[in-house]
């Protein structure tokens, strides 16, 4: 990995569309091109994507999860390894979450403290512990180019007080994940996540407190966990104008199309979601012209591709009728043409809000996508 320190992290803004942010950001393995949406590789792998695949999807950078690939195969088999990047065979940036979220998914087995979170695995049940300090040295083992501190996503409907003591441990989680991997150390960048649940003097004091730390960007935490998406729109266009203007502003877990413009339109650069991969596996599938059901009947015999407008190989090369047939056969071949048409549907989706911000039409291609995805008038 051969990269200039001096120009590490730095995020660059070449055009802005009303709030939306045409951007670059340097990493240690490469620019990332903003607004960007990357592709969820839980345990070192894309589902059932190769690397090649993402390549020619157009992928600039995925993700990895902390909490998975500590417990399996462990930080310390990848650090011998030389890092998830050789071990994966992915040369391009990687952005690891911090394990917070998947710990505070594990519902009753984990138990919180200031000193951080214990908590059960999910594969064997035995114990383990997660300090600011310990998920710092996770992420310097993985050699994750962009790392999250440790955070505590409070719970949909959580109330303001607990809202509000949940933000402080967090941002002196965020103070010692700062201080356990000193400023660009290994090449690594660092995030912090703004909280405070859904009252937004709380996002204010948490946002305030994580500026005065030097984080290479802030993420948007605590959003996508069960809220309307009135509630979720409502406070992202309320925080994201309020996040620093020079560093990236990456909203977490964020999500279908409409929502990843309706982020873009707020401010947000960075985005990523299982929802691609996920539901191509149970068959919704992502196109120019709206959400298609494969299994449908409709489809038995339908030669035409899936989407005209789509490069990807699924769809210059196989007709729905094939693409329904494998997935009712449950063909493991279905799992990866399905995959590798909605990552690509989804990195397009971005490609085009990068044009059209640069374009200053930015606005028009969300209404297009409204259209597109319009719920279907019943
Ligand atoms: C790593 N820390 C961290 N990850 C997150 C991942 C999320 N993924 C979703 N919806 C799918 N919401 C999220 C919130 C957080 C959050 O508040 N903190
Ligand atoms: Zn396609």
């Amino acid at each position: 990995m051969t990269y200039d320190p001096a120009t590490l992290g730095q995020f660059t803004i070449t055009a802005t569309d009303g709030a939306a942010r045409r951007g670059s950001l340097v990493t240690a393995h490469g620019v990332v091109q903003t607004p960007i949406f990357m592709p969820v590789g839980t345990q070192g792998s894309v589902k059932a994507l190769a690397p090649d695949d993402l390549d020619a999807a157009g992928a600039q950078i995925i993700l990895g999860n902390t909490y998975h690939l500590y417990l399996r195969p462990g930080d310390d088999l990848l650090a011998r390894k030389g890092g998830l990047h050789r071990f994966a065979s992915w040369n391009k940036p990687i952005l690891t979450d911090s394990g917070g979220f998947q710990v505070f998914s594990l519902k009753d087995i984990r138990k919180l403290s200031e000193d951080g979170v214990e908590f059960r695995s999910h594969h064997d049940g035995s114990k383990h512990f997660f300090s600011p300090e310990k998920v710092m040295s996770i992420q310097n083992n993985i050699g994750s180019d962009i790392m999250m501190v440790l955070d505590e996503c409070v719970a949909y409907g959580a109330d303001y007080d607990y809202t509000a003591k949940s933000l402080e441990l967090t941002t002196r989680w965020a103070r010692r994940c700062r201080q356990a991997h000193p400023r660009h150390k290994n090449g690594q960048l660092l995030f912090g996540i703004n909280q405070g649940g859904f009252f937004k003097d709380l996002r204010e004091r948490s946002l305030a407190q994580l500026a005065e730390i030097d984080f290479d960007g802030f993420a948007i935490g605590g959003l996508s966990v069960g809220e309307s998406i009135p509630e979720m729109y409502d406070m992202l266009h309320h925080i994201a104008p309020l996040m620093p203007r020079d560093t990236p502003r990456y909203l977490m877990g964020v999500g279908t199309p409409l929502d990843i413009l309706e982020g873009i339109s707020a401010g947000v650069d960075m985005f990523d979601c299982v929802l691609p991969t996920r539901n191509a596996r149970n068959g919704t599938l992502y196109t120019s012209q709206g959400k298609v059901n494969i299994r449908r009947a409709e489809y038995r015999e339908d030669d035409s591709p899936l989407d005209p407008l789509c490069p990807c190989y699924a769809c210059r090369t196989f007709s729905k009728a094939y693409l329904r047939h494998l997935y009712v056969a449950q063909e493991l071949l279905s799992y990866r043409l399905n995959s590798l048409h909605n990552i690509t549907f989804f990195l397009t989706l971005a490609r085009q809000a990068r044009e059209a911000i640069e374009q200053g039409r930015f606005a028009a291609l969300k209404a297009h996508y409204q259209d597109v995805f319009a719920p279907a008038k019943d």
